[in-house]
């Protein structure tokens, strides 16, 4: 089986490291390296992206404009929404190729731990399950575990949301508040992801697993993960440009913030702690108001029977 991995960054090596330790033949494409993009394509049998969300637009504009074998499988590894279109990078690869395949692969997987061969598990989702299992081979090991799911929507969404929290959550660790309220941001923000969530379409239970809960507790307490140093860095009173300009690679949760914002008021989704997030973010409050805001929202029942109140 041969692979092409789109995109030689942080998450692309560590995907194009797993495969060959399986053996699998790989061809990475970067847009700064030497292989073509029309080579790169020729002939593999499944296509990975682990480009940023900013260039899955444009790069699926110039495969579209080569041609794609329709029995290519299509892996997407982004997470993130797009700023145009409000939709999720996997959505765009299959409204441009409607014949091929789609399969989602998400999990709580920082990639430096994936370098260093650390062992860890991810989910490859398809609502194509011969695909799912294809990809799964590609890059099971026993030191990488790959479970397959029916849900390609609902997995992508929670590795996506989930990077929003982890910003909320770098905040709250920059300002040095404590275990308990750490504790309680991130599982206030899980009925959250699961709101917005099942709203745009993807099943509840997917998002208590390893895509949606596991990523969030990966994402939420490493400081390996870019989105917290995002709010760790304004928490220490640094500008989002400054945070940003020192930064090693991407942090889509800055994007997917905003996007997310017009998604819950196009729909009409309550998300509090998102909400605040977009407003630190975008110079509307400090980190500290951003906290006395969540912390004096009405009082109210721990669970409502109708999920989607907040
Ligand atoms: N780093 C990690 O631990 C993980 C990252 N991800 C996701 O994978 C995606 C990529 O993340 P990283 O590899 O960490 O980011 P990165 O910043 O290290 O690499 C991004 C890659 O996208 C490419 N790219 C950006 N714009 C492009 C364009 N217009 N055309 C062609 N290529 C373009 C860059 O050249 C680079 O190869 C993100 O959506 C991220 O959320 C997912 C799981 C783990
Ligand atoms: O998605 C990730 C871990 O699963 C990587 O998180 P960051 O993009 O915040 O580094």
């Amino acid at each position: 089986m041969n692979l092409t991995v789109l995109g030689a960054g942080a998450w692309g090596s560590a995907l194009t490291g797993l495969a060959r330790f399986n053996g699998c033949p790989v061809q990475a494409w970067s847009r700064h390296g030497e292989l073509t993009l029309g080579a790169a394509i020729d002939r593999c049998d499944v296509l990975l992206s682990a480009i940023s969300m900013g260039g899955v637009p444009e790069t699926v504009r110039k495969i579209q404009a080569l041609g794609l074998s329709p029995h290519t499988v299509i892996v997407s590894a982004t997470k993130g929404l797009d700023a145009a279109t409000l939709q999720t990078p996997s959505h765009i690869w299959h409204d441009a190729f409607p014949q091929n395949p789609i399969v989602v692969l998400s999990g709580p997987n920082l990639a430096k731990e994936i370098e260093d061969g650390l062992p860890g598990a991810t989910v490859v989702a398809s609502v194509q399950a011969t695909a799912a299992q294809r990809v799964r081979d590609v890059f099971a090991s026993d030191r990488f575990r790959v479970y397959t799911n029916a849900d390609p929507l609902g997995t992508e969404l929670g590795g996506t949301l989930k990077n929003v929290i982890a910003i909320a959550v770098g905040v709250c660790d920059g300002l040095k508040l404590g275990t308990n309220a750490k504790s309680a941001l991130i599982t206030r923000a899980l009925p959250e992801v699961v709101r917005i969530g099942t709203h745009l379409g993807g099943q509840r239970d997917t998002f208590y697993g390893l895509s949606g809960l596991g990523d969030m507790l990966a994402t939420c307490s490493s400081a390996l993960s870019r989105n917290y140093q995002v709010g760790y860095g304004l928490a220490q009173g640094k500008t989002l440009h400054q945070v940003m300009e020192n930064l090693q690679g991407t942090a889509e949760g800055v994007n997917t913030t905003n996007v997310l914002m017009r998604l819950a008021e196009r729909e009409q989704i309550s998300v509090p702690i998102s909400a605040q997030v977009y407003r630190l973010l975008n110079g509307l409050v400090t980190p500290q108001d951003g906290v006395v805001a969540l912390m004096d929202r009405e009082l109210k029942p721990e669970w409502w029977a109708d999920e989607a109140k907040d």
